[in-house]
């Protein structure tokens, strides 16, 4: 579970990102994180997987105290938090498979276990054919669902991402959007900031809304019908 607790985060004195947030994610929920340009997104989202500490408040993941943590202690909240990004941050010279394989290594799984991991995961973002092209070959929508692959190959508690479509087509935001699903399906709390008002209208998904580093709006998620997740 994801507890905000009156957040406040300042970059520089009088520049306050984050204006008293408190927001509450239940275990293997799925939010959608909006508002303009400068709201406060990726100020919130980088305090979920622990690149910024609230300048006052509390952050509290599965009840511990992000702000609280030694340096030691977080690498640990990295490995519950996978993190996508618009602009995918692939490492450009090396391949699909090593792009991937990266999260594992840092985590000290045995060579076979990552190669049957990395291939399983791959295979499920149809990307078993492209496994040893670098990123540059790969089409936008390709290199998203690499990005999404080395997010979800852990298994994280917590997938979190950042504009994840903004530069994809209709059927490559769908794609993604599907992959986002499915992990929330098997169970992974899924956090995505975005402005695409036409991704949140097809997902039913819960809203929360921020403008000028507040919490405006809140819609809870809509059944629909054959929907149960
Ligand atoms: N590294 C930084 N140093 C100083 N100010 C920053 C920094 N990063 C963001 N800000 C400021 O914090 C505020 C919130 O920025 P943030 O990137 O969280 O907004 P956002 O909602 O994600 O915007 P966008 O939709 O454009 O990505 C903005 O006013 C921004 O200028």
């Amino acid at each position: 579970m994801i507890q905000l607790h009156n957040v406040f985060l300042a970059y520089q004195k009088d520049a306050t990102a984050l204006n008293g947030i408190n927001l509450r994610i239940e275990k293997g929920e799925f939010v959608f994180l909006t508002g303009p340009s400068g709201a406060g997104k990726t100020t919130l989202l980088r305090l979920l997987y622990g690149a910024l500490t609230p300048t006052r408040g509390q952050v509290l993941i599965d009840g511990q105290n992000v702000s609280r943590m030694t340096p030691s202690q977080i690498p640990f909240l990295r490995r519950s938090v996978g993190v996508v990004f618009q602009d995918f941050k692939l490492l450009p010279n090396r391949t699909v498979f090593e792009n991937v394989s990266i999260t594992l290594e840092v985590l000290g799984w045995g060579r076979a276990d990552i190669g049957k991991k990395v291939m399983h995961v791959l295979k499920q973002m149809g990307m078993e054919s492209k496994i040893a092209m670098t990123p540059q070959r790969l089409s936008g929508g390709e290199q998203q669902r690499v990005a999404l692959a080395r997010a979800l190959v852990n298994d994280p508690k917590i997938l979190v991402a950042d504009e994840p479509t903004g530069n994809l087509d209709d059927a490559n935001k769908n794609q993604i959007l599907n992959i986002f699903k499915e992990a929330n399906v098997r169970g992974t709390t899924v956090v995505v900031a975005t402005h695409d008002r036409r991704l949140i209208d097809n997902c039913h998904k819960r809203l929360v809304t921020l403008s000028k580093g507040e919490i405006v709006e809140q819609v809870e998620k809509e059944s629909t019908p054959g929907e149960s997740a």
